[in-house]
């Protein structure tokens, strides 16, 4: 088994914030990250897939269709956005990383699903939001 991986990069705000806490919550369970109008983070995102070398091929999976997958259904939405706001696939969350990494996961997963090759399973999703801090979904 083999662990193929895609690295992308992306410009996005957030703000880190819960409605249904006062003001004074919100400022101590996040801190700075519930600033009225957000914040921005260069992100960069790693998304790794499994499979077995086809003989024929000799690919597990072609990376430049990994590369359009991941841009054309995620990165296009995030790019430049707000992510409280701006994407619809997290309408109404808390978009911590924690959660962002969740979303990308499904929705990935759903599509690798559809694919036709069967070998490929997607393997983990990692979002880093700062340069020493990330978050990492991997399957169990
Ligand atoms: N578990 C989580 N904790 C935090 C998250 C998160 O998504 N999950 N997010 C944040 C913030 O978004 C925050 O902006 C990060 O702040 P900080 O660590 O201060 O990073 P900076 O790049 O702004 O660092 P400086 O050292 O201030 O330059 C916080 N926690």
């Amino acid at each position: 088994m083999l662990i193929l991986k895609g690295l992308f990069s992306f410009c996005a705000s957030h703000r880190l914030y819960n409605p249904t806490f006062s003001d004074d919550k919100n400022k101590l369970i996040f801190g700075k990250c519930a600033g009225k109008n957000g914040h921005g983070h260069n992100f960069k995102m790693e998304v790794e897939i499994t499979g077995n070398v086809d003989p024929e091929t000799g690919m597990v999976f072609n990376l430049t269709t990994l590369k359009e997958l991941v841009n054309q259904n995620i990165i296009e939405d995030v790019d430049h956005k707000h992510l409280n706001f701006d994407v619809p696939w997290l309408e109404g969350k808390i978009p911590t990383t924690e959660v962002f990494v969740e979303a990308v996961w499904e929705r990935l997963e759903k599509l690798i699903q559809k694919i036709d090759n069967k070998n490929v399973k997607l393997h983990s999703v990692t979002i880093w939001e700062t340069e020493t801090h990330a978050v990492q979904k991997t399957r169990d």
